[in-house]
């Protein structure tokens, strides 16, 4: 029997069979007043309902049949080997920016000193405050400058956003090279899981990206609309260089995706990946946060001779190129909010636009959207509905805290 493959995903709406999620862990509680800007939150959630409402998000999916797997567990599982762990430690501690030998070493040790490696990884996930640290003391003119610091490896409070630090497409993955120095670190759990983790390590996984590339790309920017095209975001967090390189890649390996449809959004927080204004809800429907309808560019990237590609910027209206690509008759735009300026204002920053496709035409949302979801259900999507009054304040919704894995093709 054919072996089933581990990563397969040719839409954003096949029944969702594997998800990869973080259950968000003591580093949101390393959040400070100081550090929200820089570690990209709007405020700090309060970790044990967080964690609730995490798990009902869980329980959604798994209800629906979807296995449900966990960061931390495959990163923990992905060091049984001893110089692999070393490698890693070596590799996290320098891209944590800890300074001298002495600091390394101390940091070292103290990571090596978990029996468990799970324990291990949940340390290197939560950060480490100077406090934590037996003997701990400036040494260096920098150390003394910035004595105020609470922090010798910072926490990554991000970690729940699975989305962004790498994305299935089809049978392979896009290891990102995020804009951010506070989210680079955090994909070095996928470079290690993929490369070392007894479900992977032994299956040739194309590489549609690599986090060492010197341009940036967020999977909450990377759609995989159905098995011949993508939608990918120009965006705050993605650079136009990145999707030119990833689409070669792409279409020089022979898988079944002819068309990339590059959406240009506005550059600005709230709109930080093309999910937080536009995601897939069924065949024919689309979450659409009304604000970027109008500055929205699309550029359309088709596979050419040998490794060139031809670049055509699309004029029809969004809805109509989409019918177009995706060989629809019509295709439905649910606006954010209703269209109203208020309602799609509030619900955009709350995520109502980043929905996660279960199977075709029923989505997970948040609970507190309720303009955008009584919208969705007069369009005769189903809902499965989740609290989100803590995980929303990192500025993420349901497709965000996702990625997956495997997908039924439609
Ligand atoms: N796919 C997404 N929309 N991810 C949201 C990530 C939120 C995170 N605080 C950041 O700024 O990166």
């Amino acid at each position: 029997m054919k072996d089933k493959k581990v990563l397969n995903v040719y839409s954003e709406i096949g029944k969702l069979k594997t998800v990869l999620l973080h259950r968000p862990g003591k580093e949101v509680e390393n959040l400070t007043p100081d550090l929200m800007d820089r570690l990209l939150f709007d405020d700090i959630p309060y970790l044990q309902i967080a964690r609730e409402e995490h798990d009902a998000f869980a329980k959604i999916l798994a209800k629906n049949g979807v296995e449900v797997l966990y960061l931390e567990d495959l990163a923990a599982e992905s060091l049984e080997d001893s110089a692999v762990k070393d490698l890693f430690l070596e590799e996290f501690i320098s891209e944590a920016k800890v300074q001298g030998d002495k600091k390394r070493f101390i940091v070292k040790e103290l990571l090596m000193d978990f029996s468990d490696n799970r324990k291990m990884i949940d340390k290197m996930m939560e950060g480490i405050r100077k406090s934590e640290v037996k003997n701990y003391n400036a040494t260096s003119l920098a150390d003394m400058v910035e004595s105020r610091y609470p922090f010798v490896v910072d926490p990554m409070p991000n970690l729940y956003f699975t989305r962004d630090p790498f994305s299935t497409i089809g049978s392979g993955i896009s290891l990102n090279h995020m804009r951010t120095v506070t989210r680079r670190r955090e994909t070095l759990f996928a470079k290690y899981i993929f490369k070392y983790h007894p479900k992977f390590k032994d299956i040739k996984i194309p590489m549609w990206y690599d986090r060492d590339e010197p341009t940036a790309i967020e999977g909450g920017d990377q759609l995989v609309l159905n098995e011949k095209t993508l939608a990918i975001g120009i965006s705050e967090r993605t650079d136009a260089e990145s999707i030119e390189k990833l689409s070669k890649r792409i279409f020089a390996e022979g898988e079944s995706f002819e068309t990339i449809l590059a959406f240009h959004i506005p550059n600005k927080r709230a709109f930080m990946h093309l999910d937080t204004v536009f995601t897939m809800v069924d065949y024919n429907k689309f979450t659409i946060h009304p604000e970027i309808e109008g500055p929205l560019t699309v550029y359309a990237i088709k596979k050419g001779n040998s490794n060139y590609i031809r670049i055509e910027k699309e004029t029809e209206e969004l809805d109509k190129a989409l019918a177009k690509y995706l060989h629809l008759d019509k295709v439905t735009l649910i606006r954010c909010g209703g269209g109203d300026i208020v309602d799609a204002g509030r619900e955009q920053w709350n995520d109502g636009s980043n929905t996660l496709a279960i199977s075709p035409g029923e989505v997970v949302v948040y609970s507190r959207n309720h303009v955008t979801n009584r919208l969705l259900e007069e369009n005769g999507v189903k809902l499965h509905v989740m609290p989100s009054s803590e995980l929303s304040r990192g500025r993420g919704g349901p497709r965000c805290m996702s990625m997956p894995l495997y997908r039924e093709d439609l």
